[in-house]
């Protein structure tokens, strides 16, 4: 296992596998593709090699880190408020998950049964939670956690896997989370305290558990981040193990070498892959080099970078690909749209001052330390009825408006895709607001993090350049329904319903924000009018090369070959078709485990020619 600088030592050299990314999903196939010794894998990824760098190992450093290896993608000015929106991606060998919050969660089962029942076999929870399970090394609570509020159902765990996911030792704030806890369920009196958000239902509140290796005896400065990089490829650095695998850091891969002829007609043949030095944001590229691919090109650059690379090397809608100046190898115009990001607003009260640890502690501290997941009818009360019969009653109308905004390509694959969404709201109960709480995310004060978990809308992302280093048009679209308004306006107002709740209300003694922004008399339409100006993306993009039937609007096929080509498959969260109740990575990491499984032939591969 080599991770190299220098162009120089795998130009124009051959490959059987070239993965563009090394991000989460990326390199767990790069990491189980080695175990094959036949094949011969090359990882190309954007951003450098931080191993040992505490701004990432150190889960106290979270926020430093995102600022310090993002890629910084801008929307387009927003409809709701007005703004230009930054969605940060990782940009450094782990991606995202060397950079995210480490909250490990995952949906319902419902939703990730969606990925069959929408046409795709082989894709569900049961499947998945297979491959989740086998990505974890899942530490149960120890006596003290389990004293400080941790609970956990360990037969949904795996113990034999990679990414390290435990609860934090040393922990401090745990009053704090245990309060939030109290709180929520007092405002929610039909719900429960979920002993664990990993078995399909998430419903309820709980204290997180993390993408992180707790701290040890041997380990006393305390607990360190587990990223893709940490689990899946730094334990064989400098052994003898994975002869096969090289990571090439800090270049961008910027188109696939085709061969239309070679192999099944119709269908072009991905033969190598171009790359450069990471070029700076806008710029120009400087000396294009390229590698042979013998086998297939693996594209992971995640929800953004995935579609952005696939449209800069010909496979997208010919119209879009034609205004950029790239000529056209696959006429594919779902790349690019179904883009679905969540809308996010942080309310801040200030701790009460002279605490101790147990509720305040800047020391090892992991922010975001309790989680709610609420249902529609608990978010919306009296109105929840009357707003679920909207979602299945509108399905047509909402299809037909999002596919004339290219927010999706096909009406009838749309219109099964929200029924199926609207009937996991509605009767399945499939949580739609998530309330994150954090301790000192901003010194002294508590933020509850608030968001719509089930965008209705669709959004897009596509190239307007054929030059790799210009950053690509994107619209989320957030929060472009009424619906979507009143969710978040009424979700936001709780949040002040909650911190009114003791135990956690006689924690502190001032609510900094909303504040003075909005009376205790504030009319829903204020409420509206303060998430329009205020709120950020949670960056959790998804979908913008969906695995979907063609005719329903996919990009990708069962095995995750894009339509349209004989040897380029997507690995990464851009396939996720449907937004999920639930932070990403622990999906991501099952996707890619159970892809590369895929790949290696363990999975007989769906036919679908
Ligand atoms: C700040 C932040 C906080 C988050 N918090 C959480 C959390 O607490 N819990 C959770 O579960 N999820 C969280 N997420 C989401 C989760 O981490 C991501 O959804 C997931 O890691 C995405 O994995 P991926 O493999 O799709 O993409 P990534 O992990 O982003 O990997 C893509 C990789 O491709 C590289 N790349 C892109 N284009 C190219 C190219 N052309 N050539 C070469 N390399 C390229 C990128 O540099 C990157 O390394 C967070 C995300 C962010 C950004």
């Amino acid at each position: 296992l080599s991770i190299v600088t220098d162009p120089s030592t795998v130009a124009s050299k051959s490959f059987t596998h070239v993965i563009v990314g090394g991000g989460t999903a990326g390199l767990t196939v790069a990491s189980r593709l080695s175990e094959v010794s036949k094949n011969k894998i090359l990882v190309i990824e954007a951003g450098p090699n931080e191993r040992g760098n505490p701004t990432i190992d150190d889960p106290a450093q979270e926020t430093n880190s995102v600022g310090e290896f993002g890629w910084f993608y801008n929307t387009v000015p927003q409809q709701v408020g007005g703004l230009v929106q930054t969605i940060y991606q990782g940009e450094v060998l782990g991606g995202s998950s060397a950079i995210n919050g480490m909250q490990w969660t995952r949906g319902t089962k419902d939703q990730y049964d969606a990925f069959q029942a929408l046409g795709s076999p082989g894709w569900n929870f049961s499947s998945l939670l297979t491959y989740m399970k086998k990505s974890e090394i899942y530490h149960v609570p120890n006596a003290e956690q389990r004293a400080r509020g941790a609970t956990s159902v360990p037969s949904v765990h795996g113990t034999q896997g990679q990414v390290n996911v435990g609860f934090p030792q040393p922990w401090g704030a745990w009053v704090s989370y245990q309060s939030h806890i109290s709180s929520v369920l007092a405002t929610f009196p039909d719900a429960q305290r979920n002993p664990d958000i990993g078995t399909g239902t998430p419903n309820g509140a709980s204290v997180f558990v993390y993408s992180i290796k707790p701290g040890t005896s041997e380990t006393p400065g305390g607990n360190v981040r587990s990223s893709s990089a940490a689990a899946y490829i730094y334990p064989f650095l400098g052994t003898s193990a994975k002869p096969n695998l090289t990571i090439l850091v800090g270049h961008q891969a910027t188109t696939i070498v085709w061969d239309r002829a070679a192999g099944k007609p119709g269908k072009p043949k991905a033969i190598g892959v171009k790359f450069a030095a990471t070029p700076a944001a806008n710029t120009t590229i400087g000396t294009v080099y390229s590698v042979v691919v013998q086998d297939e090109v693996i594209v992971s650059s995640g929800a953004l970078g995935s579609p952005r690379f696939l449209e800069l090397s010909g496979i997208g809608d010919k119209n879009i690909l034609k205004k950029a100046g790239v000529p056209v190898m696959v006429d594919l115009p779902s790349v690019g749209t179904n883009l679905q990001d969540q809308p996010l607003t942080t309310s801040l009260y200030q701790i009460k001052p002279g605490q101790n640890s147990s509720v305040i502690e800047t020391a090892n501290q992991i922010t975001e330390g309790s989680v709610a997941y609420i249902e529609l009818n608990q978010i919306l009360g009296a109105k929840g009825p009357a707003a679920g019969q909207y979602l299945l009653n509108s399905i047509s109308d909402r299809a037909q408006a999002i596919v004339k905004t290219g927010g999706f390509t096909s009406v009838s694959g749309l219109k099964k895709v929200l029924q199926y969404q609207a009937n996991s709201i509605v009767n399945e109960k499939a949580p739609v607001v998530e309330y994150s709480f954090a301790v000192n995310l901003i010194n002294g004060t508590f933020a509850h993090l608030v968001w719509n978990l089930l965008p209705q809308v669709r959004g897009t992302i596509h190239i307007t350049s054929s030059n790799p280093a210009i950053y690509p048009a994107l619209d989320p679209k957030y929060l472009t329904t009424q619906f979507e308004l009143d969710l978040h306006g009424n979700a936001t107002k709780l949040s002040r319903t909650i911190f009114g709740k003791q135990p956690l209300a006689s924690l502190w003694n001032g609510e900094i924000f909303p504040g003075q922004n909005l009376s205790t008399t504030a009319t829903d339409a204020q409420w509206q009018k303060f998430i329009a100006a205020t709120y950020t993306p949670v960056l959790h993009p998804v979908g913008t090369v969906a695995l979907l039937p063609q005719e329903d609007g996919g990009a990708v096929d069962p095995n995750l070959i894009v339509y349209g080509t004989q040897n380029v498959r997507v690995v990464d969260s851009s396939i996720i078709p449907i937004q999920i109740s639930a932070h990403l990575s622990a999906t991501v990491y099952g996707i890619a485990e159970r892809a590369a499984d895929i790949i290696k032939g363990v999975i007989p591969p769906v036919q679908c020619d």
